[in-house]
Order: C-alpha cells, then structure tokens, then sequence
C-alpha cells in the first residue's frame, strides 16, 4: 500500500516511479507545450503575479502615452510633470513600462520620491523595461496587463500618444460607460491633441446616437498637470472618503 498525499495505492496502481522522477524525467513529446491549454496556465501565472505584485500598492494612477516621444521634448516633460505632481499628491504611478511618454511618466514619479511602477508587455522586438521604473512585471498577453492596469489604479490620465493609448484609453471609457468600473477619471492631457476627437465624439458619435446624451462627459479635457492631480483627488476623495 502506498499514501501519497490524500489518495491511497494499492496493488497495481501503485506507480513505479514517483511524482519527482516523472516531473524531472524529461523525455517524450513536448506539443503539450504549445497548446492552449498549457498556456491557460501561463494566463493564470500572469494573473497570479500581477496580482500579487500589486495588491498592496497604495492609491494609483495608471498614466498612458505614445511610446515615441523624445526625451527632452515637451510632450516628454509634459509627462514628467504629470508623474511628478501625482506622485507628490502621494499616488502611485503606473505606465506601460516603455520608452517615451511612459519613461517620462516613471522619471517624474521616481525623482518625486513615488512609487513608480511599469507594466511592459512582451513585443516582437527587444526590450525591457524603462531604467525609472523601480517595480517591473513584462506581461506576455495584452489582455492580461490590462486588467492590472484597471483595478489597480483609481484614474487613468491619457497623454498624448498613438494606437496604444487610444486603445487603452477607449477600454477605459467602455468599462466606465457600461458600468464595469465607477468613479474612475479618464483625464485627457492636451486640449489641442485631443480637441478633435472630442469634438467627433460629440459631433458624430453622440448626434448619431451611437452614445448617450451624458456620454462624452466620461472623459475630461485639460492642459494643466495641476488639473489632472485636483480631478484625480476630487474624485478619490469623495469615492474613499
Ligand atoms: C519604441 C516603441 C514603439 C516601443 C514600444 N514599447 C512599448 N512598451 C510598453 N508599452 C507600450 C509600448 N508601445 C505601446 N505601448 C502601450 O501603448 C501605449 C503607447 O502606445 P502608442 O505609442 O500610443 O501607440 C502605452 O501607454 C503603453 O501601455
């Protein structure tokens, strides 16, 4: 007879090896390892990590942006600024973790003293994370470091950017438009970049009746890193307390 945990083994179920000898005995087929449900588990480990990197971070602000903007150049300060003041207002940052508007973002929060997080994905070319990020994950799906981004900050401020950020920027205002999340800014930076769109989501969007009368109000317009801290903390203070 042989006990193995909770089961109990008698006569020919008994297996010859034990579990370490087959989990180290590497022979046979490897296909298993480029199915789908092999990589259920490796979503699962994303999530397991994420979520146990940041379930004990503090108050957060998840700030997006293009990937290209140079160091030095307005935009890049610009974002600098925004980490800077949110991190002094005592929030986390988080970005994507990648160069531009995302280094700018983590370089403002890292030399205010904050906590200056970066969420990489893994890209067909080479890369890691920024230098001022100071807590890394690189995720291996999108859909997975998305979810990180959302419940682990009370706001989303979208700078200037490209597919990337209005990707994350138009999740954002699903899941604050149809309920998924409450109380959640969505803070457009740069009233100039991001007048037109604006001005088509009322003028089209909301004309055609794709959205609700109250629907372009989901998201707020300002020049002013200032702004984007009093937003962030209005709407903190009266959603905690
Ligand atoms: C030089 C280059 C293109 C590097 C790309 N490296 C990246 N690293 C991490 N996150 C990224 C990267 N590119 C896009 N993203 C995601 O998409 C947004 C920026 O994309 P975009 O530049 O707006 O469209 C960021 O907020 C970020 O979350």
């Amino acid at each position: 007879m042989r006990r193995a945990g909770p089961l109990t083994l008698r006569g020919s179920a008994i297996p010859e090896t034990t579990t370490d000898q087959r989990l180290l005995d590497r022979r046979g087929p490897t296909d298993w390892v480029h199915t789908d449900p092999w990589r259920v588990l490796r979503i699962q480990s994303e999530f397991v990590e994420g979520f146990g990197l940041l379930s004990e971070v503090g108050h957060a602000v998840s700030v997006f942006g293009s990937a290209r903007a140079a160091r030095g150049s307005e935009r890049y300060l610009l974002a600098e600024e925004v980490g800077g003041r949110l991190a002094t207002d005592g929030y986390t940052v988080i970005t994507g973790g990648g160069p531009g508007m995302m280094e700018a973002a983590n370089k403002g929060a890292r030399e205010a003293g904050g906590t200056s997080i970066g969420l990489g994905i893994e890209l067909p070319f080479e890369q890691s994370v920024n230098d001022y990020v100071d807590i890394g994950v690189t995720f291996r799906y999108f859909f997975v470091r998305k979810t990180m981004f959302v419940k682990y900050s009370q706001a989303f401020v979208v700078l200037p950017g490209g597919f990337g950020t209005l990707d994350e920027l138009f999740e954002a205002i699903t899941l604050v438009q149809t309920g998924k999340v409450t109380r959640f800014p969505v803070i457009l930076v740069g009233t100039e970049f991001w007048g037109g769109l604006h001005d088509w989501i009322v003028k089209t969007l909301r004309t055609e009746g794709m959205i609700s009368e109250g629907d372009p109000d989901l998201v707020q317009l300002t020049d002013d890193p200032a702004e984007v801290v009093r937003i962030v903390h209005e709407a903190h203070v009266n959603h905690f307390g």
